[in-house]
């Protein structure tokens, strides 16, 4: 498991650490730690070229340091100074250590010349990123920006901390920043190093512990060995394995019930239930044989007719006619948990304040999975505001609606009401990026709802093991070279990818 910490709480844990060790111990800390990860990825030190970008504050003095280490080592060290204020210390080690000097003020000289600062850096092999670390904040100001413009496309690019430019807290980037191949973080995971777009900076991402005592993490993102599903017993039957109720479908949109209905079987539920007008209902019974379902008129009121479920899963291909709210209705009515996505989202966008509240307001636990678009008419709040500030938007939601959110995107986020970390999924691809795989996807999550998951894990897990899937199935061989998928092979990718899963546990 992956723990992450506001940079609220790193300063105030770094500031009772600090208290007890001699001064700049900590900082040694991270420069050793720095410098460790940079010569493993040299392998050889002596000759190699690295460039130090420092910026004004201790993320440049650790920057420094590390790069003192290094020519100490026999690197041949350049630190450019992107602030007027350096970390002098730092910068008198370097100087110590052999290391040269572009002065802030050559450097503003450089970068306003045609070819920038290009051709001085040509023939870097490794660049180390000092100019902002937990301090940075907004859109890179004054050299950094075009210096990071300027930076050497071969050379290997190690952030100290986070990538600048990358808001630590929140992953949000305004303007330039710089794209990592690897980030190494000191004490724990910043929320921005797991969340997009900040994530896609980072690149792999190396944990350096200084010691730091930490409280309870503002975001967590699991591994595919935090995943652990309960063990269907000898004994189990359909019943106890769970069953789930799907309702979805409609005259205009048929496959997202066939995906829905896919993603509960393949998810593991000891029996789905599908509930929709005719057409939908020939349709799917046609490519899952091992549904039951049943035919819904257009006025029916109730869901009695479908018999009994552990979980629904309400909205894929639903449309959002009168039909539409009363399946959304009779399932929030019910009192077993309910996943509610895509049309049905759309239908609780539709209605009253007041009346989406009195619905939401249930004992068993709701989730709902929009994607940005989605939660932006649901909160009646921008969409490029929900995709520029993820982490935010996704807590409102979950409090303000009292549910379970997923909100999905390339890193998808689950947060459950209450103070409670957000999950990070990390399994994501772009190749989840095609029509249906939301679909698959709500009826997994609905299958682990059923098998009576808690709202909170059954999203993570369900979002972790979709990712999975659709890896899998874009690259069966990690030989090969990925190839685009279908929501269908992500749906027939899900037995692979729950094979990777560890030994389940009892319940
Ligand atoms: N504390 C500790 O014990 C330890 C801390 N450690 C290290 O310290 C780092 C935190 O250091 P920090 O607090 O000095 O902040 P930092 O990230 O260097 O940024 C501040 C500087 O950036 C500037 N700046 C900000 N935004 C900007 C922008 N958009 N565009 C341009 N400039 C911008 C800002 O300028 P100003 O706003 O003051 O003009 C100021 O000069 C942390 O990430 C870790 O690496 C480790 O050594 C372990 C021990
Ligand atoms: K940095």
């Amino acid at each position: 498991m992956r723990h992450a910490h506001s940079v609220e709480k790193v300063r105030a844990a770094e500031a009772e650490l600090m208290a007890r060790l001699p001064e700049g111990a900590l900082m040694q800390r991270a420069a050793a730690g720095l410098a460790s990860v940079c010569a493993r990825l040299l392998g050889r030190l002596y000759g190699t070229r690295v460039l130090l970008l420092v910026g004004g504050g201790n993320n440049g003095g650790d920057a420094l340091y590390a790069g003192a280490r290094l020519a100490r080592r026999g690197a041949r060290v350049t630190a450019a100074l992107a602030s007027p204020r350096i970390h002098e210390e730092g910068l008198a080690d370097l100087r110590a250590a052999g290391g040269r000097v572009l002065s802030f003020a050559l450097l503003e000289e450089l970068l306003s010349t045609d070819g920038g600062a290009v051709g001085t850096f040509a023939g870097t092999d490794l660049v180390i990123d000092g100019l902002t670390g937990i301090g940075g904040r907004g859109a890179l100001r004054g050299l950094y920006a075009p210096l990071v413009r300027d930076l050497p496309e071969d050379a290997a690019v190690v952030a100290c901390d986070v990538p600048s430019g990358v808001d630590a807290d929140t992953g949000e980037v305004e303007g330039e920043a710089v794209r990592a191949d690897v980030t190494v973080t000191f004490g724990t995971f910043k929320p921005g190093l797991l969340i997009d777009p900040g994530a896609s900076y980072a690149g792999v991402v190396e944990l350096v512990d200084i010691g730091l005592d930490l409280p309870e993490p503002d975001v967590i993102a699991h591994t595919t060995a935090d995943v652990r599903l309960p063990r269907p017993l000898p004994e189990s039957d359909k019943y106890r394995r769970g069953v789930v109720g799907v309702l979805a479908g409609s005259s205009e949109f048929t496959g997202a019930a066939v995906l829905a209905v896919g993603g509960a079987l393949h998810g593991g539920a000891g029996m789905v239930r599908f509930a929709s007008s005719e057409p939908v209902v020939e349709l799917v019974r046609g490519r899952w044989p091992e549904a039951v379902t049943t035919s819904l008129p257009s006025d029916a009121q109730s869901l009695e007719p479908v018999g009994r479920v552990q979980a629904w899963v309400v909205g894929p291909g639903l449309s959002v006619d009168s039909r539409a709210h009363r399946l959304v209705h009779a399932a929030l009515e019910s009192d077993v948990p309910v996943l509610v996505d895509a049309d049905g989202l759309n239908v609780l966008a539709g209605m009253s304040e007041p009346l989406r509240r009195g619905l939401l307001d249930r004992a068993a636990p709701t989730v709902l999975t929009p994607h940005a678009g989605e939660l932006a008419r649901l909160l009646g709040a921008d969409r490029s505001d929900i995709e520029a500030r993820r982490l935010a938007h996704v807590r409102r939601a979950a409090d303000e609606l009292g549910a379970t959110v997923l909100l999905k995107g390339s890193t998808t986020l689950v947060a459950a009401p209450g103070a409670h970390p957000v999950l990070a999924n990390l399994t994501g691809t772009p190749w989840l990026a095609t029509a249906g795989t939301g679909d698959v996807l709500s009826g997994l999550i609905g299958a682990l709802l059923a098998a009576g998951l808690p709202a909170p894990e059954a999203a993570a897990h369900g979002a972790h093991l979709h990712g999975l899937a659709a890896r899998l199935a874009a690259a069966p061989d990690p030989a090969l070279s990925p190839a685009p998928v279908t929501a269908f092979d992500v749906l027939t990718s899900l037995p692979a990818a729950l094979r990777r899963l560890p030994a389940p546990a009892s319940p």
